[in-house]
């Protein structure tokens, strides 16, 4: 591609592989940034605005937002930090996707219980940062200095292996479901950090004038992200139990209350939490309240 192509483009950088890129794809989708991505190449133009996509390494978006390089980033928190750019970069929208722990595990049936008993021995991690902070912390607090501090080695992935093959006395790796520590017989004894994918913005940005367009997608991708964190819930409920019913769906601001064509009923309808969905229909039930309908939203601006 012909860098001249770039010129006037806000850059917008996004994981070309791993844990994150299908869902960061779905999220542009959501945001109607259109793209056509060609084979192999990682830089791409946005047909509908004045963007380019730069397809990069989850761990190596940070570093590229925050020196300024590239204005906007999709990337999980954890590496924001374990990049040492959380003071270069504004994490703009947490964006309820990528969650996992950061977490010390040790073999599931070792001696190991604490980090404690970790403290001043051999730990393998692809975090040798936040792991390294962790355990100065931990050594300063015990008292360990020269030789007896704790032992960070770095290696690249399959991190789970490393206790298994003598490496290592425990390790630092990121947890979701906990499969691939429990199948590696490690357990985990402690939590660094919890990290979900973010959207960032550089706080050097390259261009002031971008700020319009910076704030567009940001809202963008938050109503993509509030649509997938709420439904609508709409049900009819007598006016005696009105203020019941508003305790139970407040809204985000208030509920709407529309009067029906009976005498004494009233609409409700109110965004709710998903997650909350099954005990709100619940509460609803208990206090008689009628059709009770929950709607998925596609899209919202909150
Ligand atoms: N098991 C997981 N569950 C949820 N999110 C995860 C998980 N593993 C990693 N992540 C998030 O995704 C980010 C990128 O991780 P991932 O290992 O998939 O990237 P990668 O190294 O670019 O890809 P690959 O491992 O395919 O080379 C992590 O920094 C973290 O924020
Ligand atoms: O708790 P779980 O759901 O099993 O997920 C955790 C695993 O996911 C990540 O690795 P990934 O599969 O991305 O591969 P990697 O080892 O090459 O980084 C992480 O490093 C763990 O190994």
């Amino acid at each position: 591609m012909n860098l001249q192509a770039l010129d006037g483009r806000l850059l917008f950088a996004v994981p070309k592989k791993g844990r994150l890129h299908d869902k960061c794809l779905q999220l542009l989708s959501g945001a109607d940034i259109q793209f056509l991505r060609p084979h192999r190449l990682d830089v791409c133009l946005v047909m509908n605005h004045p963007i380019a996509l730069i397809f990069l390494p989850a761990a190596d978006i940070p570093s590229f937002v925050g020196n300024g390089n590239v204005d906007l980033g999709l990337t999980g928190h954890d590496v924001i930090l374990e990049a040492c750019m959380q003071d270069r970069v504004t994490e703009v929208q947490r964006l309820g996707f990528g969650k996992c722990s950061l977490q010390v595990q040790a073999p599931e049936h070792g001696s190991i219980k604490t980090v404690e008993d970790l403290a001043g021995k051999r730990i393998v991690t692809s975090f040798e940062v936040v792991a390294g902070e962790y355990f100065d912390k931990l050594d300063d607090r015990l008292n360990l200095v020269g030789d007896q501090k704790t032992k960070i080695q770095y290696v690249g992935g399959s991190v789970e292996a490393a206790c298994a093959l003598g490496l290592a006395d425990g390790i630092v790796d990121l947890v979701e479901s906990g499969e691939t520590m429990r199948a590696a017989g490690l357990r985990a004894i402690a939590t660094v950090l919890e990290t979900e994918a973010v959207l960032i913005k550089s706080n050097s940005p390259s261009r002031p004038d971008f700020t319009p367009l910076i704030n567009m997608v940001a809202s963008r991708i938050a109503g993509v992200v509030a649509a997938e964190k709420y439904v609508v819930c709409s049900y009819n409920v007598h006016r005696d139990v009105l203020p019941k019913a508003v305790q139970i769906t407040p809204g985000r601001r208030a509920p709407t209350v529309s009067p029906l064509d009976q005498e004494g009923w009233v609409a409700v309808s109110a965004m709710v939490l998903k997650k909350n969905c099954a005990r709100i229909m619940d509460d609803l039930v208990k206090i008689d309240a009628q059709d009770i309908l929950i709607f998925n939203l596609d899209n919202c601006r909150v």
